[in-house]
């Protein structure tokens, strides 16, 4: 069972800790990193955190706290150095193929138009990657109905290089969620475009993530972009990396960007900065 402190909106103090009574999907316990030689780089120490089936969790805290070494834990792309890391009721023993990654660079493959890098995670994911000459037709079709549902109904025919930053960054995202993954990791994903884009882009992610019911979490430097995204946020302290601070963000959705002026969303997105500056001294 998780316990996090209850939503702020109608009052700037923290309400005391509650349940929250879905199953575990995420669950580190006093998890340790280590960089190099033993000791000589500690990243995560005494990191536990446990993130609900459906959830959009969100990550912040100062930079090198470790969050990104959070993501790799949470994907299989790195053991822990001490503690347990269970996705989806197992143990993490390797890298987890019902995993969809975001980065802050789109890393869209230039010499591939935008349907076949969508298609990319069916060529190598199973029991797609089986089923690749036979449902070939069908894998066009998947990747091109997530690209109208993003807003790019004609991008399946062009290359990366003939997009916008954005519209890259949107076929990254189809990209990451072609394989219906389980979980959505989202690292600084929108940091890199403009305050426009970004809000466009919000609106997509909670559209996709609200449709297809995904676990997701994301990790950004962005507490505006945390606090309208997520349902909870997890602040992690300065390295090496623990949490000190979780805050459910219960606004109604589908949210709108203009709830980020309500007072109690910028009391909230006031609360963790705070929490931040403290995990820096
Ligand atoms: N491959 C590596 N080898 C050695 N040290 C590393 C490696 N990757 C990360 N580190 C160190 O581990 C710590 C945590 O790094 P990490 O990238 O997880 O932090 P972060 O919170 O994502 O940083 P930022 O917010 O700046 O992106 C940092 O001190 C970093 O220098």
């Amino acid at each position: 069972m998780l316990y996090v402190s209850k939503p702020p909106f109608d009052n700037p103090a923290p309400k005391p800790l509650m349940p929250l009574t879905r199953p575990t999907f995420v669950e580190m316990d006093d998890v340790s990193v280590t960089y190099g030689a033993v000791g000589s780089e500690l990243a995560l120490q005494a990191f536990s955190v446990r993130i609900a089936t459906g959830e959009f969790a969100a990550i912040v805290g100062p930079s090198g706290c470790g969050k990104s070494t959070f993501l790799k834990l949470a994907s299989g792309l790195r053991p822990p150095t001490a503690g347990g890391v269970i996705v989806g009721d197992k143990e993490v023993a390797g890298p987890l193929k019902f995993v969809g990654m975001a980065f802050q660079n789109p890393a869209l493959l230039p010499w591939r138009k935008c349907l076949e890098n969508v298609m990319l995670p069916l060529e190598i994911v199973e029991p797609f990657r089986s089923r690749k000459r036979r449902d070939r037709e069908l894998h066009r079709a998947r990747a091109r109905d997530l690209l109208k549902a993003v807003g790019l109904p004609d991008a399946a025919d062009r290359y990366p290089w003939q997009l916008s930053g954005g519209m890259q960054q949107r076929v990254a995202l189809c990209r990451a969620i072609v394989h219906d993954p389980r979980l959505l990791l989202l690292d600084e994903t929108f940091s890199a475009l403009d305050a426009f884009t970004r809000e466009e882009l919000w609106g997509v992610v909670q559209a996709l993530w609200l449709e297809r019911q995904f676990t997701a979490v994301l990790v950004t430097h962005d507490l505006t972009e945390a606090v309208y995204l997520a349902d909870t946020v997890h602040v992690v302290s300065s390295r090496p990396g623990h949490i000190i601070h979780s805050e459910v963000i219960d606004l109604p959705r589908p949210r709108d960007p203009r709830q980020r002026f309500d007072p109690g969303f910028a009391d909230t997105v006031l609360r963790l900065r705070q929490k931040i500056a403290e995990a820096r001294q």
